[in-house]
């Protein structure tokens, strides 16, 4: 395991903010925090990345080296009247680095940045300021990332675009990474295990198909013609145009498949739909 925390406690007055909480990250796997506001998110983070004190329990990094970890808590700190190669050249000399100006061009280029923009960075939009942040949290080569909410304020193509970088940076680079978000969408399509956090407390945990699945309780099915289907009428089901979403089980799925294909009724796509209120119930 690159990233182990051990029974993490941390009130703020009478405020127990973190219960106790453990957690694991390996090497080339993407972990998400799922909780609503407040829940404690940021302050596991910062704890994590030797920012606040926890009041007792442990964070391990298995890494060697200069930084184990890197990361970006609440949003990233940039220097909003310097360009991006200033801010990078900067940062690398706080952080004991000489960097020639190729190492910050392949460094604004590793994360998909314009090397020829000069303006500065208050220019930017939001996604080309989270970018900047992950190329200065990954300065000195850390083995584990934190981003604190990365996709927060960015439109669906700078998601999508955020999204394939962090996985390239598990994949190519074998980065642990741990990721916010109070958004289960966010997280189901980057992320192999998912941790749910509630009033400070780990509530469920393993891999993110599974807890998708198993806080699962309808499914919508599309499909041409489903609402001809006469097979849904022993369903409890809503139709949305072309969309039925009926209260199955998983397992229940390949057999109401079955029954639609033999009414030659043929489905397009089949989408779980999460039950926000039992995600979030105690186990
Ligand atoms: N320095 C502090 N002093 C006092 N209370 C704090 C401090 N930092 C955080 N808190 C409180 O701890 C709780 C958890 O805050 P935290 O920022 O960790 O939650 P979060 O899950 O990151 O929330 P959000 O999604 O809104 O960012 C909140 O009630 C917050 O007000």
């Amino acid at each position: 395991m690159m990233l182990v925390v051990t029974d993490l406690c941390k009130s703020y007055g009478k405020l127990q903010v973190l219960k106790s909480v453990n957690m694991q990250c390996k090497a080339g796997d993407i972990c998400g925090v799922l909780g609503a506001n407040g829940a404690g998110k940021t302050t596991l983070f910062k704890i994590i990345l030797g920012l606040v004190k926890p009041d007792s329990g442990r964070v391990n990094l298995k890494a060697q080296g200069i930084k184990p970890i890197g990361g970006i808590v609440e949003k990233p700190a940039l220097y909003d009247y310097l360009n991006a190669y200033d801010n990078l050249n900067l940062f690398c000399k706080s952080q004991g680095l000489k960097p020639t100006a190729t190492d910050i061009y392949n460094r604004l280029q590793q994360v998909g940045l314009p090397i020829d923009r000069t303006d500065p960075v208050r220019n930017y939009s939001m996604g080309m300021k989270q970018r900047l942040g992950i190329a200065i949290a990954l300065l000195n080569n850390p083995k584990s990332l934190i981003l604190d909410e990365p996709f927060s304020g960015l439109d669906p193509l700078g998601i999508s675009a955020l999204r394939k970088l962090i996985i390239d940076l598990a994949e190519k680079q074998h980065l642990a990474i741990l990721i916010s978000s109070h958004i289960i969408d966010e997280l189901s399509k980057i992320c192999n295990t998912l941790y749910v956090i509630k009033e400070g407390e780990i509530i469920k945990s393993g891999s993110a198909q599974d807890i998708i699945l198993e806080n699962t309780t309808s499914f919508s099915f599309s499909a041409p013609n489903i609402k001809l289907s006469e097979a849904l009428k022993c369903y409890d089901v809503k139709f949305k145009g072309e969309i039925a979403q009926v209260s199955v089980s998983t397992n229940q799925v390949p057999k109401l498949i079955q029954e639609l294909s033999e009414e030659k009724i043929f489905i397009t796509s089949c989408v779980p739909e999460l039950d926000m209120d039992k995600l979030f119930q105690y186990p």
